[in-house]
């Protein structure tokens, strides 16, 4: 029988050259390049590089300008402030391109990077609705066959200080959203139990995974944290639930972090780090260590949050590893793992990787290896999405639906 694309001639990272059958969308085989299976069409890739596709594993479609005017920051009037910065995005919203354009710019820039699985935080409260999901999983739908998406049901404006929000996370639930979040339940909600039953409540009725935006600093956040995995370990979601930004890791002391660390891996929360400007985050080495799994992701791009972020995990993986002092080959890999092979496993994705049963989500990298990749950010990438190229040199080439 033969297979439907034959993929010559692929280095992989450590240098071994393979064919990649493909059947089906998945890889069927990995042959060394002495054997050439039978297959309806041909692609030689040449010996260069080949890595899994890249796994954004926290954006915000609704809520990015990229592609839109340019929308000057403003900062907050004294330090970092949640409220304020939510405040400045609704006046941004009410004048930008309409969601669905905005959002498809950005997927756009994401795909063309070699990004094939995806989580991105939606909007869902008292301030918009359902509206924003609505559009967001009309333009995940066009998007089948391109990029895989996860949806989060995001209460921005929080959940207890927004009316209608519990009731609203229920349904978007109903409505297709895949996980359920939460935002600051001390600093935002003044109730970290409420807002926990809440978010919780909601995973079990509709058995979703939890992905929960805390930005809250030092001890309130290490004390946010252990209340997240003690509900994950009583619940027996281990494995299930995600802290995203958790900046209060960066803000404690070691020992504080080492017991923390510990929880963390006993109840299987994992931690989402986009290593952001001059703020302390979590330490990625140090977690990993305990046996935590870390993610990343670009978070914002262009919005009322910060106006940096390009899309490209590859270049995130150098950021990861700039801010973490990363300078030996094993650390330069560790942050290639962060966006690739820990992301899958914070999204429990299924069939991801290079290897035999897998999707065939892959990238192509004009370097020698990953750690010249993640130093050097190569551009003249290939994406493929099921064996198929969605995408070239940063353009779309893969029809949308
Ligand atoms: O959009 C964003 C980004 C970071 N934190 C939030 O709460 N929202």
């Amino acid at each position: 029988m033969a297979f439907d694309t034959i993929f010559l001639n692929a280095r992989f990272d450590g240098g071994a050259r393979h064919h990649i059958a493909v059947a089906d969308g998945r890889i069927a085989a990995i042959t060394s390049v002495d054997e050439r299976p039978a297959a309806n069409e041909t692609i030689d890739l040449g010996n260069v590089l080949v890595v899994p596709g890249f796994v954004e594993g926290h954006i915000h479609l609704d809520t990015s300008f990229y592609g839109d005017a340019w929308r000057p920051h403003k900062p907050c009037t004294n330090g970092f402030d949640v409220h304020e910065r939510v405040a400045f995005q609704a006046q941004n919203m009410a004048v930008s391109a309409p969601m669905d354009v905005r959002a498809r710019n950005q997927l756009d820039l994401c795909i063309g990077h070699g990004t094939t699985q995806m989580r991105s935080h939606v909007m869902v409260d008292g301030s918009v609705g359902l509206k924003s999901l609505e559009t967001i999983l009309r333009v995940r739908e066009e998007h089948r066959g391109l990029i895989d998406i996860q949806l989060v049901a995001f209460p921005q404006s929080g959940i207890l200080m927004s009316p209608g929000t519990p009731q609203l996370l229920d349904e978007a639930i109903g409505l297709g959203a895949d996980l359920v979040g939460g935002l600051d339940p001390a600093s935002f909600d003044r109730d970290i139990e409420k807002h926990l039953d809440v978010v919780f409540g909601v995973a079990g009725k509709h058995g979703v995974d939890v992905d929960i935006h805390l930005h809250d600093m030092g001890t309130l956040g290490a004390f946010e944290i252990e209340q997240i995995a003690a509900r994950t370990r009583a619940l027996g979601m281990e494995g299930r639930v995600a802290v995203s930004h958790a900046y209060g890791l960066g803000d404690i002391s070691m020992d504080q972090l080492k017991k923390i660390a510990d929880t963390l891996a006993r109840s299987g929360v994992a931690i989402m780090t986009n290593a952001p400007g001059a703020r302390p985050f979590p330490p990625i080495l140090a977690l990993r260590n305990a046996g935590v799994t870390v993610f990343s992701g670009n978070d914002n791009i262009r919005d009322s949050w910060w106006p940096y972020g390009d899309g490209d995990m590859l270049r995130r993986a150098t950021t990861l590893g700039y801010r973490s002092g990363f300078n030996i080959d094993e650390e330069l890999r560790i942050a290639f793992d962060v966006v690739t092979v820990s992301g899958a496993r914070a999204l429990r994705l299924e069939g991801y990787g290079l290897c035999v049963g897998a999707k065939a989500d892959f990238v192509t990298l004009n370097a020698e290896h990953i750690p010249e990749a993640v130093v050097g950010v190569p551009q003249g990438r290939s994406v493929y999405k099921e064996g198929k190229l969605v995408a070239c040199d940063g353009k779309i080439v893969g029809k949308r639906g």
